[in-house]
């Protein structure tokens, strides 16, 4: 039998290929390619054992087809169902970086000839890079959604996406699919929004459907099966980005019929949330979309934003320009704040209109009593215009022609004054010009969570694009940021990881993921505080876009 080390170099030499997906019939596909040379240092036996546990594995497609394709591969779906293997590194990975960033997103677009229309339609891939005394693993593997699972065997969408709907067959199934819609049954539970790690060690990935909570091993990243709510608090939808920490879990659950939303929370360790208050709406027919929201140290704070839900058009077979909701700005922008401790809502606002998809962070403004006297609230806001869901469609993210075409975003800040008064403030917390006017995918120091903080990490812009092409960081204080850029390249989420021990703030490093202009990829790690480049590590090929991350600590 071969030791451990020799078959952990023969599979990091020389990978096989197990599985590839229906459409990818070109025989270009297949073959050997040498990734790496020999490692630089002995694994240590768990990694060999998870490495070896997968063999056969893989087939990377020959070098000259990688090169031969110089379409970005960010839009493009995911080449094959999974891969693993240790990545050369260039740069110096710090010794003290040791555990896995997670990363979730919608990397397959497609289903049999059919290709999906919108980035939030594709089906979950998930990419892991292990970090361990300098060296870099990645793999990445789809999830075995039942959504996913049917459509492969079906060859064909049999559930509703973020804005596909399985196409009935006759009239009869027609109804029985509105009876489906209804009752839940035909929602999707394709998890390809974020994932967390729970205090209790589960890793989670999330959607915006509830019954799309699918735990996943971090080491293999098998779908182990679906994390089930144990209470009876129901709902079908909830907000696709909870608040964790060790102890908790906080999250939204929109109330269509009665328009408002359930303020939850759930003990880590344990599947049961239990209801802490309710927000009704104060303006518009059905809750505004609330895809993430802040909280402080005290306050749990809830969004109404004036781009809604819309009951007609969830059961629309095409989409709607704006998808599920619509956009009603003489229904006003509210936002509310609870207090986790009562769930009392302690100030309810109206603010300009907004669009967000992501809150950074929120914190307390204190009186030199001590006394809270405002909650600060900083989103990415995209100019309260609701064409940016459009520009998530993938046949315009796949044709950018140097037009410059992003709306403009920038770091909305809400001020809540908790004196009564009625109108929120809604402000640019600096000049959108210091990141080229693009700004999404965001990231902080997570022991700030809640907490007054200086640093944000998102993507930016440098025009012309049609898409956050920058990663940016942003000083709050000094109202400046810092960017990187590659040309022609698509980051995705800048994630940050503090160093152990660390007491300054920016004391870490960023992650993140490049799909560059040659249709290759990487994994790029920044110095949290010079924001420079202290790592790169080339991808065998270039990866789809992906969205949000969690870290998962060496046990
Ligand atoms: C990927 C991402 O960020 C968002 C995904 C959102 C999804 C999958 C939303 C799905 C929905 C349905 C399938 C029906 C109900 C409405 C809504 C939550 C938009
Ligand atoms: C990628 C994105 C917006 C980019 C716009 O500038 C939004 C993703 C939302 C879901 O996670
Ligand atoms: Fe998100």
């Amino acid at each position: 039998m071969a030791s451990f080390a020799s078959l952990a170099t023969k599979i990091y030499c020389n990978k096989i290929l197990s599985d590839r997906f229906d459409h990818d019939k070109d025989e270009s596909y297949f073959g050997k390619v040498k990734v790496n040379e020999k490692p630089k240092k002995n694994l240590d036996l768990k990694l060999v054992t998870n490495v070896a546990s997968q063999l056969p594995v893989i087939v990377l497609p020959p070098d000259e087809v990688v090169k031969k394709e110089k379409k970005l591969a960010a839009w493009t779906s995911v080449r094959q169902e999974r891969w693993e293997g240790e990545l050369v590194v260039e740069g110096d990975l710090p010794l003290w970086l040791n555990g896995t960033y997670l990363r979730n997103g919608p990397g397959q677009w497609h289903i049999g000839n059919y290709n999906f229309r919108h980035l939030f339609d594709g089906y979950a891939t998930l990419v892991r890079l292990h970090f361990e005394n300098g060296r870099l693993i990645m793999g990445h593997r789809q999830i075995e959604s039942e959504a996913y699972k049917a459509a492969k065997h079906n060859n064909k969408i049999c559930y509703r996406e973020f804005s596909e709907v399985p196409k009935p067959d006759n009239f009869l199934s027609y109804i029985g699919d509105m009876a489906k819609l209804l009752s839940g049954a035909s929602l999707t539970d394709n998890a390809n929004t974020g994932v967390v790690k729970l205090g209790d060690g589960r890793v989670v990935c999330l959607t915006e459907t509830i019954k799309g909570s699918i735990i996943i091993d971090p080491d293999t990243l098998d779908t182990i099966g679906k994390f089930e709510f144990s209470d009876s608090l129901g709902g079908l939808i909830h907000s696709a980005h909870p608040i964790v920490t060790d102890s908790e879990f906080w999250t939204l659950i929109p109330d269509l019929i009665n328009p408002g939303y359930l303020v939850v929370r759930m003990e880590q360790g344990t599947n049961e949330r239990k209801y802490i208050g309710r927000v009704s709406c104060r303006g518009g027919p059905a809750p505004g979309w609330v895809h993430s929201f802040p909280v402080t140290e005290h306050y749990i704070i809830v969004p109404e934003m004036p781009l809604r839900y819309c009951a007609q058009n969830l059961l629309k077979a095409e989409p709607t320009p704006l998808y599920k909701f619509e956009w009603h700005p003489h229904s006003k922008g509210f936002m509310h704040v609870m207090c986790k401790a009562s769930g009392n809502i302690v100030a309810s606002v109206e603010v300009p209109l907004f669009v967000t998809f992501h809150f950074i962070n929120a914190y307390e403004e204190k009186d030199e009593d001590g006394r809270v006297t405002a909650v600060i609230a900083d989103c990415c806001e995209h100019s309260a215009d609701t064409t940016i869901l459009d520009k998530l469609r993938l046949e315009n993210l796949r044709s950018f022609n140097g037009e410059d075409v992003l709306p403009d975003a920038r770091v909305g800040r809400f001020r809540i004054a908790l004196d009564g008064s009625p109108y929120g403030e809604l402000e640019a917390a600096l000049d959108p010009n210091e990141h080229g006017r693009g700004m999404d995918m965001c990231s902080f120091n997570p022991c700030y969570l809640g907490k007054k903080y200086r640093y944000a990490y998102a993507c930016g812009a440098k025009r012309p694009c049609n898409f956050p092409n920058t990663l940016t960081k942003i000083d709050l204080f000094e109202k400046k940021a810092k960017n990187w850029y590659d040309e022609g390249a698509v980051p995705s989420e800048p994630f940050f990881v503090a160093r152990p021990g660390a007491t300054e703030e920016d004391d870490g490093v960023v992650i993140s993921m490049i799909s560059d202009k040659n249709g290759e990829g990487y994994a790029l790690i920044l110095d949290g505080s010079t924001f420079e480049e202290i790592a790169r590590a080339k991808f065998p090929y270039g990866l789809p876009y992906g969205l949000h991350g969690c870290w998962v600590p060496k046990k």
